[in-house]
C-alpha cells in the first residue's frame, strides 16, 4: 500500500464511522423532520464530495511528485556527467546549488532522494560542453520555473481549499443558525468534528507537503491502534450480527408462540362450539325426557335407562367443561408466563440496545482518543486503550451473560411451551374422546328415544282402548265363567252321581267280599311261649302249623294229633300288623254303615288283651282300627263328614259299667228306644268324640283308670270281665275283649269266683247261642240272654259282620282249654258251612272226637236246624255260600278265588251242628 492509499484509508475510516454514527443518531434519537434529514444528508454528501476532491488533489500531487522525482533523477545524471567534464575546467556552481536547495526546501514534499536529485545535477559534454551546458542551464532554469509554477499552483489550490473550507464552515454556521434546534446540535458537533478531521487532514497534507521526508514518530502505534480498532470493530459487528440472529430467533419463537396461541384459541373456540352443540343436544334430550316423564308406568323402566345415560352424558359434559376450564386456566398461566418472558426479552433487548449505545459511545470516544493520540503521546493512548479493553471485556461478559440468560430463557420458554402444548394436546384429545363418547351416547339414545316414543304411542292407544277391551273381556270372561261353572256344576253333579254310584258299588263289592269271607269269620291266633314259662315241666309246645295251609292248626293232645280248620290261623310269630291286615276290611265296613263286632275269645292268659289292646309300643286291633278309621275319614273329608265317637263299657257279673263316665261304679242299663225303631240304647253311656290319636290314648287311659279303680286286682278283674270299646262312625264297631273262657272246674273257684265264672259262662254261652242262631238263621236269636249279647244285638244282627279271634296257648298245660276253644271255634265256623256237608262234618267231628273234652261236648250237643238269617243280605249270602271247602286245598281256594262262591252255590243247604245248649254246657263243664 502506498502512502496515499494509507492516508485515504485512514481518512475514510472515521468518515464512515461518523456517517454511521450520524445516521444511527438520526434514526435512534432525533428523526423528527424530513427537512433536518435532508439537510444532514446534503451536508454528508458535501463532505463526501470534499473528501473525493481532496483525494483527487492528493493523487494529482503524487503524480506531480513522481514527475519531479523522475526529472531530478535525470538532472542528477546530467550533473554527474558535468562534474566529470569539469575536472579540467571547474566552474563555480553556487547558484544552481542555491537554487537546488531552494527547490528542495519548497518543492520536495516526500523524501530526501529528491533533494539529492535536485542537488546533484549532471553535466554531459566536456568540449561541446559550453553549448550543451548553456543549453542545460537553460533547460534547468526552465524546469525550475515550471516547478515554481507548479508549486505556486499548488499553493493556489490550497488557498482555494481553505477558502472552500471557510465557506463550508460558514455554510454550516448558517445552517446551524437556520435550524437553531437543539436536536441538531449533535449533528453539528459531528460536522464540526468532521471539519476538524478535515482540517487535521489538511494540516497533515500540508505537513507532508512541506516536510517531504517528515515521519510521524507515532505512526507505528497509530497503525497498531488502527488494526486493533478494526479488529474490535469487526468483533462488535460480529456481536451485532449474533444479537440480530438472537433477536430473529426470539421473533421466530414469538411467532411460534403466537401461532400456538392462535391454535389454542381455535381449539378452545371449537371446544366451546362442540360444548354448545352438546349442551343444545342435552337440552333437547332433557326436554324429550321431560316429555317422556309423563309416560305410564309400563315404559318407565326404559325412561330410567335413558335418564341414567343422560346423567352420564351430563357428567361427561361437566367433566369436559371442568377440563376445559382447567385447560383455559393453564392457557392463561402459559400466556402470563409468555408475557413475562416477552417482558424479559424486551428488557434484554433494551439492555442490549443500551449496551450497544454505550459501545457506540465508547467507540466514538475511542476514535476521539485515537485521533488525539495521533497528535498526542503514547501514554495517553495506552491508557485509553486499556480502558477500552476493560470496557470491551465488560461488554463481552455482559453480552455473554445476556446470551446465556437469553438462551436459558429461550429454553425455558420452549420447554414450557412444549409442555403446555403436549398437555393441551393430550387434554384436548381426552376432551375430544369424551365428546365422542357423549356424541355416541346421544346417538344411541336417539333410537332409544324414538323407540320409547313409539312404544309410548302404542301404549297410549292401548290405554285408551283398555277400558273398552277390559269391559269386553270381563263380559266375555263372565260369560265363559258362567258357562264353565254351569259345565263344571253339571260335571260335578254327574261326577257326584257316579261317585255315589261307584261308592255304592264298592260298598256292595266290599260287602260281597266280606260276605264271601263270611259274615261270621273265625280266626285263630296262637300266642308264643313267654320267657317265664320255659322253666316249667309242662311247657311243651303242642301246637304246630301247616306250612301249606294257613287255615289249619295241629294240636298234639295226649299223644293224638288233632287237626283244626279255621278261616285263618296266626302262628306265634305273627305280628300285630299282620293280624290287623286281616281284620281291617271289617273295620272299614263300619264307615260304609255296617255294624261290626270283633271278639277275642279264649282262656285266661291266651293273649286276648294283647291282640285287642296290645302294648304301647305295639298296639293291637283297637288302636289300629281307630287310626285306620281316622285316615279313611280324613281321606273322605272333603266330600263326607264323619264323626267318630268312642264309648267304653265293662260287663262284670252281668253288670254294665260306664268306663268313661264320672262314676265308674255306676251301673248302666240297656233300653229300647222309645221311638219304636227297635234300636237299643244305654242311657247315661258316655261317648267321646275323638279326632286324633292323642284323643284315643286319652280315652284308653281314662277307661283303664276307671277300670282299675273299681277292682283290687286289675289282671284278675280283666280276666273276669268283658271289656267293650264301642266306636261309632257311620256304622258301629264293637271291639270286645271277652273274659277268660277256662273251665271253672279247673280253676276250682268258689264263692264270688264261682259267681264270676257263672256270669262269664252265662254270657259266653249266650254269645254262642246268638252266633249259632244267626248262623243257623233261626227266627229267634236269643240276644237278651246276657248283657253282652243284648248290648251287641244291633252289631250281631242284620247285615252286620262278626269276627271271632280265638286265642290259643301253645302250652301243654293249657291243652284241654285250647282244645275246647278250638273245637268251639271250629263248630261255629262249621255251622255256616251248611247241611249239605253233614257227612263231612260227621267226618270232621269224628276226627276231633278223640279229644275227651270235645267228646263230652259232642255227646251233649243236639242237632242244629239251619234257619235263614233275618237280614235279606245275610240270607242271600247264606244261600249262596257253599260248604265244599273242607280240605285245606279247598279252603285255600275259597280264600283266594271267587269260584269258591260258585262251588258254595252248588251246596246251598248248611246245618249248624251245635246249639246254644251245647255251647253253654261246654262252657259250664
Ligand atoms: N302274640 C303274643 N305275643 C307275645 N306275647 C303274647 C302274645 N299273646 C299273649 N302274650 C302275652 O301273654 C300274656 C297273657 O296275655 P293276655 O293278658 O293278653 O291274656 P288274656 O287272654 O288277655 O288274659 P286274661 O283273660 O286274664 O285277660 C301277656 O303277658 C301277653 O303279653
Amino acid at each position: 500500500m502506498s502512502d496515499g492509499e494509507e492516508e485515504s484509508s485512514f481518512l475514510s475510516l472515521p468518515n464512515s464511522v461518523l456517517q454511521r454514527h450520524c445516521l444511527t443518531s438520526d434514526l435512534s434519537e432525533t428523526a423528527t423532520s424530513e427537512q433536518q434529514q435532508l439537510l444532514i444528508q446534503t451536508l454528508q454528501e458535501r463532505v463526501c464530495e470534499f473528501q473525493a476532491h481532496l483525494r483527487s488533489e492528493d493523487s494529482a500531487k503524487r503524480l506531480l511528485l513522481q514527475r519531479l522525482q523522475t526529472h531530478n533523477h535525470q538532472l542528477n545524471k546530467d550533473n554527474h556527467q558535468n562534474e566529470e567534464h569539469s575536472s579540467i575546467n571547474q566552474e563555480p556552481q553556487e547558484q544552481p546549488r542555491l537554487q537546488d536547495s531552494q527547490l528542495n526546501q519548497t518543492v520536495s514534499p516526500t523524501g530526501g532522494r529528491s533533494s539529492s536529485v535536485l542537488t546533484q545535477r549532471p553535466v554531459d559534454f566536456p568540449s561541446a560542453v559550453q553549448v550543451s551546458k548553456v543549453h542545460s542551464q537553460e533547460q534547468l532554469q526552465k524546469d525550475e520555473g515550471e516547478q515554481l509554477a507548479l508549486i505556486a499552483g499548488l499553493r493556489t489550490q490550497v488557498r482555494e481549499l481553505e477558502e472552500k473550507l471557510v465557506d463550508q464552515t460558514q455554510e454550516v454556521e448558517r445552517l446551524c443558525s437556520e435550524l437553531g434546534a437543539t436536536d441538531l446540535e449533535k449533528q453539528l458537533e459531528v460536522l464540526e468534528s468532521e471539519n476538524q478531521w478535515l482540517k487535521q487532514e489538511l494540516r497533515a497534507s500540508q505537513t507532508q507537503t512541506t516536510c517531504s521526508t517528515g515521519h510521524c514518530h507515532h505512526s507505528q502505534d497509530v497503525q497498531a491502534l488502527r488494526g486493533e480498532l478494526c479488529r474490535k470493530d469487526e468483533e462488535c459487528r460480529e456481536q451485532e450480527r449474533r444479537l440480530a440472529a438472537l433477536e430473529q430467533q426470539v421473533q421466530e419463537r414469538t411467532g411460534v408462540v403466537v401461532q400456538l396461541q392462535q391454535q389454542l384459541e381455535v381449539a378452545s373456540r371449537l371446544r366451546s362450539q362442540s360444548e354448545e352443540q352438546l349442551t343444545s343436544r342435552l337440552r333437547d334430550g332433557e326436554e324429550a325426557l321431560s316429555r317422556q316423564a309423563a309416560l305410564p308406568l309400563q315404559v318407565k323402566y326404559v325412561t330410567k335407562t335413558v335418564e341414567v345415560e343422560s346423567a352420564q352424558c351430563k357428567q361427561a359434559l361437566m367433566e369436559a367443561q371442568a377440563h376445559n376450564q382447567a385447560l383455559q386456566e393453564q392457557l392463561s398461566v402459559q400466556r402470563q408466563l409468555l408475557r413475562e418472558l416477552e417482558q424479559q426479552l424486551h428488557e434484554s433487548q433494551r439492555s442490549s440496545s443500551q449496551l450497544r449505545q454505550q459501545l457506540r459511545t465508547d467507540r466514538s470516544r475511542l476514535y476521539g482518543l485515537l485521533s488525539k493520540a495521533v497528535g498526542g503521546g503514547n501514554a495517553e493512548v495506552t491508557h485509553r486503550l486499556s480502558k477500552i479493553l476493560v470496557y470491551e471485556g465488560e461488554m463481552e461478559r455482559a453480552q455473554g451473560q445476556l446470551e446465556a440468560e437469553m438462551q436459558s430463557l429461550e429454553e425455558e420458554k420452549n420447554r414450557v411451551i412444549e409442555e403446555a402444548f403436549i398437555r393441551a394436546e393430550s387434554e384436548m384429545k381426552a376432551v375430544h374422546e369424551n365428546l365422542a363418547g357423549v356424541r355416541m351416547n346421544l346417538l344411541t339414545l336417539q333410537p332409544a328415544l324414538r323407540t320409547l316414543t313409539c312404544d309410548y304411542n302404542c301404549l297410549k292407544r292401548q290405554v285408551q282402548d283398555f277400558p273398552y277391551m277390559l269391559e269386553k273381556a270381563i263380559t266375555e270372561a263372565k260369560q265363559e265363567i258362567c258357562q264353565v261353572i254351569g259345565e263344571v256344576s253339571s260335571a260335578n253333579q254327574e261326577l257326584l252321581r257316579k261317585y255315589k254310584q261307584e261308592m255304592n258299588l264298592r260298598k256292595k263289592c266290599h260287602n260281597e267280599l266280606v260276605r264271601l269271607k263270611g259274615n261270621i269269620r273265625v280266626l285263630c291266633r296262637v300266642r308264643p311261649i313267654c320267657a317265664g314259662e320255659t322253666d316249667a315241666a309242662d311247657t311243651k309246645n303242642i301246637v304246630t302249623f301247616d306250612p301249606d295251609d294257613d287255615a289249619v292248626l295241629y294240636l298234639s293232645n295226649k299223644g293224638k294229633l288233632m287237626t283244626f280248620e279255621l278261616d285263618k290261623v296266626f302262628p306265634t310269630q305273627a305280628t300285630q300288623e299282620e293280624v290287623f291286615q286281616e281284620v281291617q276290611s271289617l273295620v272299614t265296613s263300619c264307615i260304609d254303615g255296617f255294624n261290626v263286632c270283633i271278639f277275642a275269645y279264649g282262656q285266661t292268659g291266651s293273649g286276648k288283651t294283647y291282640t285287642m289292646e296290645g302294648v304301647s309300643e305295639d298296639p293291637g286291633i283297637n288302636q289300629r282300627a281307630l287310626r285306620l278309621l281316622f285316615s279313611e275319614v280324613s281321606a273322605k273329608k272333603p266330600d263326607w263328614d264323619y264323626k267318630i265317637t268312642v264309648s267304653m263299657v265293662e260287663i262284670y257279673n252281668e253288670t254294665l259299667r260306664n268306663l268313661l263316665g264320672d262314676n265308674p261304679n255306676e251301673k248302666l242299663d240297656i233300653k229300647m228306644c222309645p221311638d219304636g225303631s227297635g234300636q237299643l240304647y244305654v242311657p247315661g253311656l258316655t261317648e267321646f268324640t275323638v279326632e286324633s290319636v292323642e284323643d284315643i290314648n286319652k280315652v284308653f287311659d281314662l277307661g283303664h283308670m276307671n277300670r282299675a279303680t273299681a277292682c283290687t286286682n286289675l289282671n284278675e278283674h280283666s280276666s273276669r270281665s268283658h271289656a267293650l270299646l264301642i266306636v261309632t262312625v257311620a256304622g258301629k264297631l264293637n271291639l270286645v275283649d271277652l273274659a277268660g273262657s277256662e273251665r271253672i272246674t279247673k280253676s276250682g273257684a268258689e264263692g264270688s269266683r264261682l259267681r264270676e265264672a257263672q256270669c262269664i259262662n252265662k254270657s259266653l254261652s249266650a254269645l254262642g247261642d246268638v252266633i249259632n242262631a244267626l248262623r243257623s238263621k233261626h227266627s229267634h236269636v236269643p240276644f237278651r240272654n246276657s248283657r253282652l249279647t243284648y248290648l251287641l244285638q244291633d252289631s250281631l244282627s242284620g247285615d252286620s259282620k262278626t269276627l271271632m279271634m280265638v286265642q290259643v296257648s301253645p302250652l301243654e298245660s293249657n291243652a284241654s282249654e285250647s282244645v275246647c276253644s278250638l273245637k268251639f271255634a271250629q263248630r261255629v265256623r262249621t255251622v255256616e258251612i251248611g247241611p249239605s256237608s253233614s257227612s263231612r262234618r260227621q267226618a270232621e267231628n269224628s276226627s276231633t272226637s278223640s279229644s275227651p273234652t270235645h267228646d263230652s261236648v259232642e255227646l251233649d250237643s243236639p242237632p242244629v236246624t239251619p234257619v235263614p238269617l233275618p237280614i235279606s243280605r245275610a240270607s242271600s249270602a247264606s244261600s249262596t255260600l257253599s260248604s265244599t271247602s273242607k280240605t285245606p286245598t279247598t279252603r285255600r281256594r275259597s280264600h283266594s278265588q271267587l269260584s269258591t262262591g260258585e262251588q258254595r252255590e252248588k251246596h246251598p243247604q248248611f246245618h249248624c251242628k251245635t246249639n246254644s245248649h251245647m255251647m253253654q254246657r261246654y262252657l259250664l263243664v
